[in-house]
C-alpha cells in the first residue's frame, strides 16, 4: 500500500496547436509540463497560481476526464492510467469534483433532489436516495425539505454547498476543490472553507484545493504548491511556505495579500510583478520565471536554480535568499520589475 492518497510523476499535458486546412499541429500550449506531486491521505494539497498557470488542466489529468502527453498519475499506488473503462467506473467514486461557478455547474432544469442523487443513480447504489439526498442537505448545511426546489432558488453560496452535497454523495476518498469560493462573497467564502473542513474531519476527506491566491489556501491547506507556467516552481508545509516562502514567484504572491493591519499594509514592500505570464506554447528558456522575477541574472536565462542555498563553481546556482531587500531587488537584471512601497 503507498503512503500516498495520490501520486503524479512528470506529469505533461501539451495540447496541440492546430492550423491549415490540414489541421497540422503546428506547436504545442504546455498547459502541464513534468508535475510531480504527492498527497497523503486525509491530507489537503492547496494549489495556487495565476490563470492560464495549468491548475484546471492538472485536476483534469488527475480524475483522468483528460489522457496526459506522458506522465503517470498514481491512486494508491496504481497507475490509473492503465485502468480499463470499468475500473475507471468504480474509482470514479472516490474522486470528486467540486467547480468553481456553482452558477454553471448545477442544471438550472432540474431539481436540486435530482441533482444531488446523480452519482447515486450513475453508480447503482441501493437505497432510498430521496433520503439520503436529504441527510446530504442536511449535513451541507441545508434544509432537507428544499429537496424539490431548483438551483435558481438557492443563493450562490447554497449553490455551492448543493455541489459539494453532490460531491460527497458517494462517500469519496479525494475531491478536487477547483476554485470553490472564487465566486463567491469573502464572508461567504468563509462559511464554505469551514463547510469544507468539518466534511474532512467526519468523513476523513483528501482535498485538492485549488486557488488563484495564496490567502484562499492558508488556513485549509497542510501544504501548498506553488504552480506557474504549467510548473510547480515551490511545494512546501504551509509554515515554511508562508513563513520563509523561497521561489520569488512565491514572494511576490504573498506580498500580494492584503494585511489586516493598516500600518504594517503601509509600510510593507510590494511586490509588482510586470508582464503577462509568457505564452505556454513558448516559455521562456532556463527558469521560466525569469523574465519577470526581480532576482534574475544570467545564470536564469540557460538553468533553473535550486531553492536550496548553493553556488556552482562560484556562480549562483540558487534563487533562494533569506530575507528579500531592496538592495536584492536592485541586482542584475532588465528593468522588469516595479517595487511600489505601500502601494496596493
Ligand atoms: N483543451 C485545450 N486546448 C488547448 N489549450 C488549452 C486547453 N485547455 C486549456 N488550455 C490552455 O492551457 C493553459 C492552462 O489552462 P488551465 O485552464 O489549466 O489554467 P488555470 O490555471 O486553471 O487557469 P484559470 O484559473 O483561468 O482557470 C492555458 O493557456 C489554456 O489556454
Amino acid at each position: 500500500m503507498s503512503e500516498y492518497l495520490i501520486e503524479t510523476r512528470n506529469l505533461k499535458m501539451h495540447f496541440p496547436i492546430r492550423a491549415g486546412v490540414l489541421r497540422r499541429a503546428v506547436g504545442h500550449v504546455k498547459a502541464v509540463d513534468g508535475v510531480d506531486l504527492q498527497v497523503r491521505q486525509g491530507e489537503t494539497l492547496g494549489i495556487v497560481g495565476e490563470s492560464g498557470c495549468g491548475k484546471s488542466t492538472l485536476a483534469r489529468l488527475i480524475l483522468r476526464l483528460l489522457e496526459p502527453t506522458e506522465g503517470e498519475v498514481l491512486f494508491e499506488g496504481e497507475n490509473i492510467l492503465a485502468y480499463g473503462q470499468n475500473q475507471m467506473h468504480r474509482l470514479r467514486r472516490d474522486m470528486q469534483i467540486v467547480f468553481q461557478d456553482p452558477f454553471a455547474s448545477l442544471n438550472p432544469r432540474k431539481k436540486v433532489g435530482s441533482i444531488i442523487a446523480e452519482p447515486l443513480r450513475a453508480h447503482g447504489e441501493p437505497g432510498n436516495h430521496r433520503r439520503r439526498v436529504q441527510e446530504l442537505l442536511e449535513i451541507v448545511g441545508l434544509n432537507p425539505e428544499h429537496y424539490n426546489r431548483y438551483p435558481h432558488e438557492f443563493s450562490g453560496g447554497q449553490r455551492q454547498r448543493i455541489g459539494i452535497a453532490r460531491a460527497i454523495a458517494l462517500k469519496p476518498k479525494l475531491i478536487i476543490c477547483d476554485e470553490p469560493v472564487s465566486a463567491l462573497d469573502v464572508s461567504i467564502q468563509a462559511q464554505i472553507i469551514n463547510l469544507f473542513e468539518d466534511l474532512q474531519k467526519e468523513f476523513n476527506l483528501t482535498y485538492i484545493f485549488i486557488a488563484h491566491d495564496l490567502s484562499v489556501v492558508k488556513h485549509i491547506s497542510d501544504r501548498v504548491a506553488v504552480m506557474y507556467l504549467g510548473k510547480i516552481v515551490e511545494a512546501a508545509e504551509c509554515a515554511q511556505l508562508y513563513g520563509e516562502p523561497r521561489h520569488p514567484y512565491t514572494n511576490a504572491l504573498l506580498s500580494a495579500i492584503p494585511l489586516p493591519d493598516p500600518k504594517r499594509e503601509r509600510e510593507r514592500q510590494r511586490i509588482v510583478l510586470v508582464g503577462d505570464v509568457p505564452s505556454p506554447s513558448d516559455p521562456p528558456s532556463g527558469c521560466t520565471f525569469h523574465v519577470r522575477c526581480p532576482r534574475a541574472d544570467a545564470y536564469c536565462r540557460d538553468n533553473t536554480p535550486s531553492l536550496e542555498p548553493q553556488r556552482v563553481d562560484g556562480h549562483k546556482a540558487s534563487c533562494f535568499f533569506p530575507v528579500l531587500d531592496s538592495q536584492q531587488l536592485g541586482e542584475g537584471r532588465d528593468n522588469i520589475l516595479a517595487v511600489a512601497e505601500g502601494r496596493s
